[in-house]
């Protein structure tokens, strides 16, 4: 304005000048600062994830989080959108202390030089008590994000669970059922999210007289404090305007002192929410290297990789909630002689299956068994995502695969070739015909059970492996395909472990191992053919 009155176009040039440079700069500065905050994140959350999933899927660790801890972790979660959340705040929060440290430095020296050592000391008194007293004020809000992060995840695994078993609870016509437990889990959510609101406000009222109002009354003492020290004549037009200035300047910078006081503040609560994520993410942390270091061999489980036989030698198999389901168990598979195990349901047979592979602790007694040539075709079908070709493979690659026919020494056939006969094996070639070898339906929705089952069979052919553990894995083929099953898998010289209820598969084996009541009590005895 001055330049414009004096019409001193130099100088307004040069200021326009130094204005846009000054436009530029601050474009520059803010969406850099964005910039860096994101890259920041991005890499924490890269290191984050990439720590956590070597420990989770590591020895089975996914399981063991799940099903052995006694505690609902939602792993899963944490590892998605915790780990993202998390790593996007404490950036935020980094990035965000910048400004106020250094206008809080750079005030505290412009107000030394204003007001001495004793203005300073009244300013940082006063943010200490200040910040003290919000501390004695603030409600534990680290504990209450904790809260809020379950049970959002508790809502989402409700969604999550409607969309796997959408079909069983359209059949039972379940969906008002569905929904009730939906909207009860919504409203235990909704009235935490209320709670925390309510809490947020009032904190808020506290936090804003403290750091905003207040402060004003500060200001106009240390103005005090300034004027009365002043040295000058006071009766003097120039020493009153000076003072003036100097009043007007002092009042600025204790005002900009307490916005820099008050965004540290502000930093301060958001840290304390984030303590309830970065909690989550330890605990989690911490199981995961629980499960690690229980699942290192125990003394009691032996493992060999020439060894011929699979030996229980008065091993409890016992659950994770310490129910004795076979006490004492003593039994030999050994090669050529398959095992079948019966017993009603939950009397324990999947369960010794568990400790034979490991995923429960084997309590007492020993356990031998060879390290390699085990495979296990589980009673719930598993399909991976991916083609025709990987669900026959699983869990090796391509390459993999490749390498293993390659190395069994048939190299006159290609892999697809290989596996089309063994698609054929377990009748199931015209899937092949249907999808071809490269697509990637959800196999899971598109299959029927029975398929679903033939073809965990079909994997089971394509490792050929020492010992099959088979646990009831064929229960929902009809009778002549589960025999033709088992035929293959003896004439390929596979020992089987099975646990069924079928008597049609009696003569495919050679023991029987009876668990009575699923209280401790067995019995093996030979099967006489
Ligand atoms: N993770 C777990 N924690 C606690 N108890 C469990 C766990 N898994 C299984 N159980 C319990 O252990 C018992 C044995 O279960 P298991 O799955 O071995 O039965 P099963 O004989 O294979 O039954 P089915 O014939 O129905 O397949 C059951 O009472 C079951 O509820």
């Amino acid at each position: 304005m001055e330049y414009v009155l004096e019409q001193d176009k130099a100088a307004f040039i040069r200021l326009i000048g130094t204005s846009v440079m000054q436009s530029a700069a601050n474009s520059i500065v803010a969406p850099s600062l964005r910039h860096l905050t994101s890259k920041i994140a991005l890499g924490w959350r890269i290191r984050m994830t990439n720590h956590l999933l070597a420990y989770y899927l590591k020895r089975n660790a996914f399981y063991k989080v799940f099903n052995m801890t006694g505690m609902e972790i939602d792993a899963d979660q944490r590892i998605t959108r915790d780990v993202e959340k998390l790593t996007n705040d404490l950036a935020g929060l980094v990035t965000g202390m910048v400004k106020p440290s250094v206008d809080i430095l750079w005030f505290t020296w412009r107000m030394k030089l204003l007001s001495g050592r004793r203005g300073v000391a009244i300013l940082y008194a006063y943010m200490l008590l200040g910040l003290g007293f919000l501390r004695a004020v603030s409600p534990d809000f680290g504990d209450l994000s904790n809260q809020e992060q379950e049970l959002e995840s508790s809502f989402r695994f409700m969604h999550s669970r409607l969309r796997t078993h959408a079909e069983s609870i359209a059949f039972f016509g379940g969906g008002s059922r569905e929904r009730a437990m939906v909207e009860a889990k919504f409203a235990t959510l909704l009235n935490h999210s209320k709670i925390l609101l309510r809490k947020r406000w009032l904190y808020g009222i506290f936090d804003d007289f403290v750091t905003k109002q207040l402060p004003h009354n500060v200001t106009w003492g240390l103005s005090l404090l300034y004027a009365l020290e002043h040295k000058g004549d006071r009766a003097l037009t120039s020493t009153q305007g000076e003072l003036a200035h100097a009043l007007r300047f002092l009042a600025s910078v204790v005002s900009q002192s307490f916005i820099a006081f008050g965004d540290i503040l502000e930093l301060h609560k958001k840290f304390l929410e984030l303590s309830g994520g970065v909690n989550r993410i330890f605990e989690l942390e911490e199981l995961l290297k629980a499960s690690q270091s229980n699942a290192v061999m125990p003394s009691n489980v032996i493992s060999v990789p020439s060894e011929e036989t699979i030996s229980f030698r008065n091993v409890d198999i016992v659950t994770p909630s310490q129910k004795l389901l076979a006490s004492q168990l003593s039994c030999d598979v050994s090669q050529g002689k398959s095992l079948l195990v019966t017993g009603p349901n939950g009397s324990g047979k999947s369960s010794i299956f568990r400790v034979l592979q490991s995923l429960w602790p084997v309590a007492s007694g020993r356990l031998t068994v060879p390290s390699e040539g085990i495979f296990h075709v589980p009673q719930r079908p598993y399909t991976c995502l991916g083609t025709l070709r990987d669900q026959i493979i699983y869990p090796l690659s391509r390459e993999e695969a490749e390498l293993k026919m390659a190395k069994t020494g048939d190299r006159s056939t290609s892999l697809d070739d290989h596996l089309r006969t063994i698609l054929e094996n377990v009748r199931l070639v015209y899937l092949l015909e249907r999808e071809g070898w490269d697509a990637t339906p959800n196999w899971e929705d598109i299959l029927s059970l029975g398929e679903q089952q033939r073809l965990g069979m079909a994997r089971l052919f394509f490792h050929s492996p020492k010992f099959g553990i088979l646990d009831e894995c064929t229960n929902a083929t009809s009778v002549d395909v589960e025999e033709h099953l088992y035929r293959l898998a003896t004439d390929m010289g596979i020992t089987v472990v099975t646990s069924s209820q079928r008597p049609a598969l009696i003569p495919f084996h050679s023991l029987e191992l009876k668990l009575i009541d699923g209280e401790g009590k067995w019995e093996l005895c030979a099967i006489n053919h």
